[in-house]
This record gives C-alpha cells, structure tokens and sequence, in this order.
C-alpha cells in the first residue's frame, strides 16, 4: 500500500489512503482480547542481559526487550510502539546456528563419512555437545536455554495416562519411540568409535532428549544467502512466543543485502506489549508434543480428524469390481464457521458433499427444498453418529484433577476440553439444526 501511494496519481492516491487507513483500523483490532497477558517482575534477567549484549556486540539490532510471562517464560515486548513493515529485531547470519556452521565443528568432521547420519542429526549432536563447551562462541545463548523444555516429549507416565484414549497419546508415543530408536542407534557406538567427542557423560538419553526438544521447539526454517533452506537456531529470535494472531508472520529469508534475517511486523505492537511470531499454521497437537503449550485464543488449525471410507461400485456396475476409497476431512469447532449462503450448519462443505453422495442424498438444481430438508436429515443423523461417541470418550473433568496436578497432567486436560469443545460444537450445530427441521 506505501509503494503504490507514492506512484499513484491523485485520485487513487484519495482511495488508497481510504483504504490503507481501513486496514490499519482492522489490524489494530487483531488479537487484542488475546495480547493481555501477565508480566512477572521477580525474576533474575543475568542471563538474558548477557544475551542481548553479546547479540548487540555482533550485530543485533532491536526495538524489543525481554520480559518473563506467566505460563510462558520469556517472551519478547515492544520497547516503542512498532507500525506494520517496521522491523522489529534484526540478527546477523553469522550469528544462525545452521548446518552451514556445522561444516567447521569436530561433530561434522568425525561423523561426515558416516552416510546414513543427516546434518539435522550432526546438528543436534552438536548442539548436546555445546551446551557443556565453556569455549562456545553461542556460550550466552546456550546459558540462556530452560534446563527442561517441558514438551508433549517429556511428558510423564501421569500426563500420558490422561490422555490416553485420544489422538494425541498415539503421536507423542510414536515421536518419543522414534526418538529412542534414533538414540539407540546412535549410542554407546558413537561413544566407542569417538571417545574424545562423544564422552558418555554427556551423550545420555537426558541429554539427547532436552537437544531434540531444543531443535523442536526453538528452531526456524531459515533461506540462507547461499540460498539453501535450513533448520536454524537464531539466537535472541528464539525468545519470541507464539500466538495465533501474531504481529511477525513473513519472515525466514536471510536478506541479500544486510547479511541479516529481519523479522518485520503484519500488525502494530504498542510500547510495552508482547510481540508474538508465527511458529506456523499448527494444530494444538502438534504445539502440545513438540513446543509444550496451547495457544490463548481460537486456533484456526484446531481440527478433528475424520476418516471416511467410502466403497463404491466400479461403473461396469459387477460386484466383483468394488473400489475402496479413503478420504480424511478435518473438521473445526463450528463457532468458527464463517460460510453463509446454503446451510451449512459450521461443518465444513466437503464433508458435507461427501456424506451427501455417499448416502445416496445428492442435492442438484432440481431438488426440492422438503428434499434438501430430509437429506440433510439423514447427513446430520450419521454425523451426530459419529461425534457422539467422543463426546461420550471424554467425560468433563471437574477442576479438582487440576488442583496440586504436575505441568504435564494440567496441559493433558486443557487439550482434553479443547477437544471435548470442538466436539460438542458440532453436536449442538446438528442437534440444533435437527431440532428445526
Ligand atoms: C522459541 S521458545 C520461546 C521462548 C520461551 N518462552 C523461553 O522462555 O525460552 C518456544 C517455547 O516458548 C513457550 N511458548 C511459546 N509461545 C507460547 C504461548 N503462546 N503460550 C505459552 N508458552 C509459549 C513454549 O514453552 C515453547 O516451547
């Protein structure tokens, strides 16, 4: 909008500045119930001042300091009110903890004609190393990092027990296997074959864990300006928490110019609020397992799966010729729905057309509205089928569960009511719906 009010001519500039002033009012607006969250005065900043000196020195430039929040640790707040395209943190390439950095270390060096181990692997096992290395050039930012991450990964056997029964236990049980594996693979061997590298005090389970975690949780996907696209740490940056109406949302392209990753804002900040990134468009899942929270606010990308399979009759019409097909439709909580028009009832319109031909109740120009009623009767009815039994799977916990719970149990249960209400969302759309027809 600034570049085209410059070379516009006056007339449009007129509808421009109309519209750019509407936007701005709109972005302003964003995320405002969501930004107020707690600072917490009481903690010691030792670690994270030397930090931002040590970034300063080699080149940081920002207009955010570091503050503590309740319930998320660090976090970074605007220091001055920052306007959209204004760039709020800057961080030098030379300071991205990439596999490009990698190609200098002892790790890379020992482990690079051992071909089934990828530099993300090298990455990590440098970084499990680093942490204990006194002479670390990144020694600040390895002093800054939690001692323990707190991800769905080091989840206990309370937490996982209380969510078993869901989704979500399945993908935490399957990531931490994975994990194993991998360790096992790797350990005691590299420890026998490297001893001077991988000493075994430091290559433990403990340890190999809190560097996945790391990676998992702090890392960015970087465009390098050698052009390669890398899983980076970016020291300072990592400070930055996630929110599902964020004010950086384009970043992660190293800029050719400056030798620097600029991180511009999509929506004002005032002085003195938090600063939110984009981590990317995920599921509470997928932040519970690898970054250890639930996002404040609605998630957009909070679904329920749906696996439908779908026999049909191959055209020659032969019995024998019965093709199976399986289609997943993700469905959101329905106070979410934003389509107007033909009823949809908050459910998204694919499933909607799917259930339709699947029963057989296809809608066309020709049907009559007492059809379309007693069709949709029938979609509802089946899909009330489905949800009503999760709903039953997940009984409401009163708050006493939660009272004296460890970290890992209480993110298990709020998990388990944002589930139980997308859930009930769509039962009370269909049940409401079937009540009106
Ligand atoms: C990249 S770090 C951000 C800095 C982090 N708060 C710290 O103190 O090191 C990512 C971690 O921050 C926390 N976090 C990020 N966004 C959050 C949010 N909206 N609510 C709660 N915790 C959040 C989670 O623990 C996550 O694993």
């Amino acid at each position: 909008m600034k570049k085209l009010l410059l070379t516009s001519n006056a007339a449009a500039k007129e509808v421009l500045q109309i519209l750019q002033d509407e936007i701005v009012v709109k972005l302003k607006s964003v995320g405002k119930s969501d930004d107020a969250w707690m600072v917490v005065q009481t903690q010691n900043h030792d670690a994270e001042d030397s930090l931002l000196k040590w970034g300063e020195h080699l080149g940081v430039k920002s207009i955010l300091q570091i503050a503590f929040f309740q319930g998320a640790g660090r976090g970074m707040v605007a220091s001055e009110s920052i306007g959209v395209g204004e760039i709020a943190l800057e961080i030098p390439e030379s300071l991205i903890i990439s596999d490009e950095l990698l190609c200098q270390s002892e790790v890379f060096l020992a482990l690079k004609d051992f071909n089934s181990i990828t530099s993300e692997t090298m990455l990590l096992l440098w970084s499990m190393r680093e942490r204990y290395n006194l002479a670390s050039k990144f020694k600040p930012y390895f002093d800054t990092l939690p001692a323990n991450f707190n991800t769905g990964l080091s989840f206990g056997i309370d937490g996982l027990a209380a969510l078993e029964g869901t989704l979500l236990f399945d993908e935490i049980m399957q990531a931490k296997q994975h994990l194993r594996q991998q360790y096992d693979e790797l350990f005691p061997l590299l420890c026998t074959n490297f001893p001077e590298i991988f000493r075994k005090d430091v290559c433990t389970w403990d340890n190999f864990l809190w560097a996945c975690e790391l990676w998992y949780s702090n890392s960015m996907m970087v465009v390098l300006s050698s052009g390669k696209l890398s899983t980076c740490l970016v020291p300072v940056a990592g400070l930055l928490n996630h929110s599902v109406s964020p004010h950086i949302l384009n970043y992660g392209r190293v800029d050719e110019a400056t030798k620097s990753l600029k991180f511009p804002l999509s929506r004002p900040c005032d002085a003195g609020e938090q600063c939110f990134l984009s981590y990317g468009k995920h599921p509470g899942s997928h932040l519970v397992t690898f970054y250890g929270f639930l996002p404040r606010g609605d998630n957009p990308y909070d679904v329920i799966p749906l696996d439908l399979d779908t026999s049909a009759d191959d055209e020659d019409g032969t019995a024998q010729s019965v093709t199976t097909s399986q289609t997943t439709h993700m469905v959101r909580g329905t106070w979410l729905s934003r389509s107007g028009g033909f009823p949809t009832y908050g459910l998204p319109q694919p499933l909607l057309s799917h259930l339709r031909a699947a029963l057989g109740c296809d809608i066309d120009e020709s049907t009559t509205e007492a059809d379309i009623k007693e069709n949709d009767k029938v979609v509802l009815e089946t899909i009330l089928s489905i949800f009503n039994p999760m709903l039953e799977a997940l009984p409401e916990q009163d708050d006493s569960h939660r009272e004296g719970a460890s970290w890992d149990v209480k993110l298990s249960l709020d998990y388990k009511d944002l589930q139980r209400k997308i859930i009930s969302s769509i039962v009370t759309s269909c049940t409401s719906a079937l009540e009106n027809f």
